[in-house]
C-alpha cells in the first residue's frame, strides 16, 4: 500500500488519508502514528472504500511516522467497531479506542520497573512513612499505584526509595501465563448438566455462529456446564472470553477457575494494574492469553483467534454502558460472536426478557437445566405484609423475620438480609425546620454513610462530614435519618442479635478484592452468621450453610415506574432468594412488601416464573416496548439550563414525523441536575421496522448546538432517569 486511510483517535478529525513511508510495510488494521500540524496523532489503517473522507491528491500527503510493534486489528475486530459505531450511534474513534484498551502496551514488550518494600526500618518515621509502610505490605507496583494504594503522595514513596525502604525491581512486561489444563479437575456432570455441556462442546468444534441461552435456575451448575466448552476451547488452542457484570464477582469466578483448570484466567478491568493491563492486553493480541475474564470492557480486545464467549449473569444491567459510548455488552458479544464465526453462551437463572423472547423466536437456541445441582431443592419463598406484621417502631424487621433469624442463629447456620440501598440512610432531614440535605451538583438527596461520617451524593460523589447543626435554622441535634440502608439494617441486627457476627456487604466496604476474597473465605468457613448486603451479594456466591434470606423491601426496585420495574425486582429477588438452600439444609426466604398483590410479587411467592414472564411480555407488547418496539433517548444537557433547554427545544421542533415513530418531549429528565450539568430528555418509541438509528442521524446531523452543550443519544437505554 502506497496511500492508506487511518481512523485517528481524535472524533473531531475522524479520517484521515496518508502516505505510507519508504521501507515501511501497514496492512489493514496495522496500528500507526502519523503527523499532525505539529503534533502525532495515533490510527488505525482502515479500508478506504468503507470510510469516506475529503479528497486529498496524492502530492499533499504526509508520511507515515512509525508503524507500532503489535499485530493489526483483525478484521473481524473492525467489522464490530463498525456495527458498534453505527447502531449505538457513536464516533467509529471512540470505539475504536476500547480495542486498544492499554495505549502503553502499543509500544512494544521489554521491561518496566516497580516498587517494593525493602523490609528495612527508617531511621525516621513520619505519619506517611507509617501509613505506608502499613498499607504496602506485600504490594508491588509502580510508584503512582502504591501512591494511591497508600493515600500517601508520591513524593512520600520517592522518599522511601532513597532512604532504601522501597526498592526498585524489574519486571518483564511480555513473560508468559502459565497454561491452563483442560482436564485437570473435570467434574462428574449430572445428566442433564452433561447434554447442556455435550451441546456446547460440539458448538466449540463446530467454529460456527451459535447463540445460546443457557437458561438454568439457581445452583444448577451453569458454570459447570459452560467450564466444559472453555477446556474444548482450550485443547483447541483457541481463546475464550468470560464478561462478568461486576469486578466484585471475577474474584470468587477466580477461584473456582482455578479449581477446574488449575491456573487462574487474565483479569481484565479497570482496577487491574497497569502493568499487568500492558502484559494482559498483548497476550490477548498474540493469542497467547487462553481465558480472559473481566467486566463489559474486555468485549473489544483484539483477541487473535477466538473460541467461545460466555457472558454470565446475562440478565444484569451493568452490562449496559451508560456514558461513553453508550453500548449494551451482553447484545454486542453476540455480534462479535457472530463476526467470529463462534458460540456465545449467554448464561442465567433470570434471562432477560428480550433474550427470552429471541430464544421463543428460534434465534437462540435454549439450553435448560431445571433442577439444582446435587438434589438441593429451590427454597421455599413467603411474603410478609408489612401492613400487617408491622415492625417495632424504629425498625425495620417484621417480627417473624427476626424470629427466623434467631432460629437460624441456634442452629449454626447462616442468614442474609437484603436492602438495595447503601449507606445508614437515603435522606437526612432537620427534625426543626424541615431542611433536606441535598446535593449541589444533582437532583438528588445526600446520603448517609455512618462509617465515614458523612453525607454523600451517589451520583457524583459529592461529600461533606456529617454537621452537627442544621446548615439552614443552626439548630443543635436536631438531624433525623430518614428510612433504611443497609448500614441502619446492620446496626439493628447488632441490637437484635448481639452476639451474632455480621457482615455488611456493599461496595462501600467490598471495594478490593482482598476484601472481597476475605469475605468469601469466612462466609464460606462459617465465621459468618448474618450477612447483609446490597444487589453486590445476590448472585454468584454458593454458602451452603445458608438457609434463610430476608428481602427487607421488595418494593423499592418497583418505585419511579421505569419500563424494566417488575423485570428486575423480579430478577433481583429471584437471584438472591436463590442463595438460599444450596447446599444439604432447605432454604426459607420471606419477602418483606406492602404490596403482595402486585403481580410481580405474587409471581414470586408462587414460584411461578412463566407466569411473570407471560404477563410481563403481554404487557410490553401492548406498550410497545422491547422486545416489541424500540426505545432511543436523546439526552441534551448543558451547565447552563437556559442553553441545554434552548438545544432540547431546537431538537424536538425539528423531529421528524414518520409512521414509525413517534417522539416524546423534550422534558426535564427525572434527573434533571447531573454532576452539575442540566438535563433535558427527548424519548423516541420505534416499530421494529423503522429505521432508526438512520432516522436519528439524519435528525440530528445538520443541527448546531454551543459548545457547552452536549447531545447524546442512547439506544436501547436502561437507565430512564
Ligand atoms: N457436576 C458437579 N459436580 C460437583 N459440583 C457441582 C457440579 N455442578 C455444580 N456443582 C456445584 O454446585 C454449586 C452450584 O453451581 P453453580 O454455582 O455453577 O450454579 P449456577 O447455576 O451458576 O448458580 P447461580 O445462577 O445461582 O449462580 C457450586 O458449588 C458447584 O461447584
Ligand atoms: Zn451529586
Amino acid at each position: 500500500m502506497e496511500r492508506v486511510r487511518l481512523l485517528v483517535f481524535n472524533a473531531a478529525l475522524g479520517v484521515l488519508d496518508y502516505r505510507v513511508a519508504e521501507r515501511m510495510t501497514v496492512e489493514y488494521g496495522s496500528v500507526v502514528v502519523a503527523p499532525l500540524g505539529p503534533r502525532q496523532v495515533l490510527g488505525i489503517v482502515w479500508e478506504a472504500e468503507r470510510l469516506s473522507a475529503q479528497d486529498v491528491p496524492a502530492s499533499k500527503l504526509r508520511p507515515l511516522l512509525e508503524v507500532l510493534p503489535v499485530p493489526p486489528l483483525p478484521a473481524q475486530l473492525r467489522r464490530l467497531i463498525e456495527w458498534t459505531a453505527d447502531y449505538y450511534c457513536a464516533p467509529l474513534s471512540s470505539v475504536a479506542r476500547m480495542a486498544l484498551g492499554s495505549t502503553a502496551a502499543l509500544r512494544g514488550g521489554g521491561t518496566t520497573t516497580e516498587y517494593r518494600l525493602t523490609g528495612e526500618e527508617p531511621k525516621r518515621m513520619t505519619p506517611q512513612r507509617a501509613a505506608a509502610l502499613d498499607a504496602l505490605q506485600g504490594e508491588q507496583g509502580s510508584i503512582r499505584e502504591l501512591a494511591e494504594l497508600a493515600s500517601v503522595s508520591e513524593g512520600v514513596l520517592r522518599g522511601m526509595v532513597g532512604a532504601g525502604l522501597l526498592e526498585p525491581v524489574m519486571v518483564d512486561l511480555d513473560r508468559p501465563y502459565p497454561p491452563a489444563r483442560p482436564d485437570f479437575a473435570a467434574p462428574r456432570l449430572s445428566e442433564a448438566q452433561k447434554e447442556a455441556a455435550d451441546t456446547f462442546v460440539a458448538a466449540v468444534k463446530d467454529h460456527a455462529f451459535a447463540p445460546f441461552l443457557l437458561d438454568g435456575v439457581t445452583g444448577s451448575g451453569k458454570t459447570e456446564c459452560y467450564f466444559e466448552a472453555v477446556a474444548e476451547a482450550l485443547r483447541l488452542g483457541r481463546q475464550v472470553l468470560v464478561l462478568l457484570p461486576e469486578i466484585a464477582l471475577t474474584e470468587n469466578f477466580l477461584r473456582r477457575f482455578e479449581q477446574r483448570f488449575g491456573v487462574a484466567p487474565i483479569l481484565w478491568h479497570s482496577s487491574v494494574k497497569s502493568s499487568e493491563r500492558r502484559r494482559a492486553w498483548r497476550a490477548i493480541a498474540h493469542g497467547e492469553a487462553q481465558v480472559v475474564v473481566g467486566a463489559r470492557s474486555a468485549l473489544f480486545l483484539p483477541y487473535a483467534s477466538l473460541g467461545l464467549i460466555v457472558v454470565d449473569e446475562a440478565h444484569e444491567v451493568s452490562f449496559k454502558q451508560d456514558d461513553g459510548v453508550r453500548y449494551n455488552a451482553r447484545d454486542v458479544a453476540v455480534i462479535r460472536a457472530k463476526f467470529e464465526a463462534i458460540p456465545v453462551i449467554l448464561a442465567s437463572a433470570t434471562p432477560a426478557l428480550e433474550s427470552m423472547q429471541l430464544a421463543e423466536a428460534g434465534v437462540y437456541r435454549k439450553i435448560e437445566l431445571p433442577d439444582r445441582f446435587g438434589g438441593a431443592m429451590l427454597p421455599e419463598i413467603e411474603i410478609i405484609d408489612l401492613r400487617k406484621e408491622v415492625p417495632e417502631r424504629g425498625r425495620w424487621l417484621a417480627p417473624r423475620l427476626v424470629e427466623e433469624m434467631k432460629d437460624r442463629l441456634a442452629r449454626g447456620e447462616q442468614s442474609l438480609l437484603f436492602l438495595n440501598r447503601r449507606g445508614y440512610a437515603p435522606l437526612t432531614l432537620c427534625r426543626h425546620c424541615g431542611y433536606r440535605f441535598q446535593c449541589p451538583n444533582c437532583t438528588a438527596w445526600l446520603v448517609e454513610h455512618r462509617f465515614s461520617q458523612r453525607l454523600a451524593c451517589h451520583h457524583c460523589g459529592h461529600e461533606v462530614p456529617v454537621p452537627d447543626a442544621c446548615p439552614e435554622c443552626g439548630t443543635a441535634d436536631c438531624l433525623v435519618a430518614c428510612g433504611p440502608g443497609v448500614e441502619r439494617i446492620a446496626d439493628e441486627v447488632a441490637e437484635i442479635l448481639p452476639e451474632a457476627r455480621t457482615a455488611l456487604v456493599t461496595s462501600d466496604t467490598m471495594n478490593t478484592p482482598e476484601a472481597i476474597g476475605d469475605f468469601v473465605a469466612k462466609a464460606e468457613g462459617g465465621a459468618i452468621n448474618v450477612i447483609i448486603g446490597t444487589q453486590l451479594v445476590t448472585k454468584g456466591y454458593h454458602f451452603p450453610e445458608l438457609t434463610l434470606v430476608g428481602v427487607i423491601d421488595a418494593d423499592l426496585g418497583l418505585e419511579g415506574g421505569d419500563l424494566r420495574a417488575a423485570e428486575r425486582t423480579y430478577q433481583q429477588v429471584a437471584q438472591v432468594a436463590g442463595r438460599a438452600g444450596r447446599g444439604e439444609k432447605p432454604g426459607e426466604v420471606l419477602i418483606q412488601t406492602r404490596h403482595p398483590e402486585a403481580s410481580v410479587i405474587a409471581a414470586l411467592a408462587n414460584g411461578d416464573r412463566d407466569a411473570f414472564y407471560a404477563a410481563e411480555t403481554e404487557s410490553r407488547r401492548d406498550a410497545g416496548a422491547p422486545p416489541f418496539g424500540r426505545w432511543a433517548a436523546i439526552i441534551v444537557s448543558s451547565e447552563d439550563q437556559a442553553e441545554a433547554l434552548s438545544a432540547a427545544r431546537a431538537i424536538g421542533g425539528t423531529a421528524p414525523n414518520l409512521p414509525d415513530m413517534l417522539v416524546l418531549g423534550p422534558a426535564p429528565a427525572p434527573l434533571s441536575l447531573l454532576r452539575g450539568r442540566y438535563r433535558f430528555r427527548l424519548l423516541i418509541n420505534a416499530r421494529r421496522s423503522a429505521e432508526l438509528q438512520k432516522a436519528l442521524r439524519d435528525w440530528l446531523e445538520p443541527l448546531q448546538f454551543p459548545r457547552g452543550v452536549r447531545v447524546s443519544i442512547d439506544i436501547d437505554p436502561y437507565s430512564f432517569v
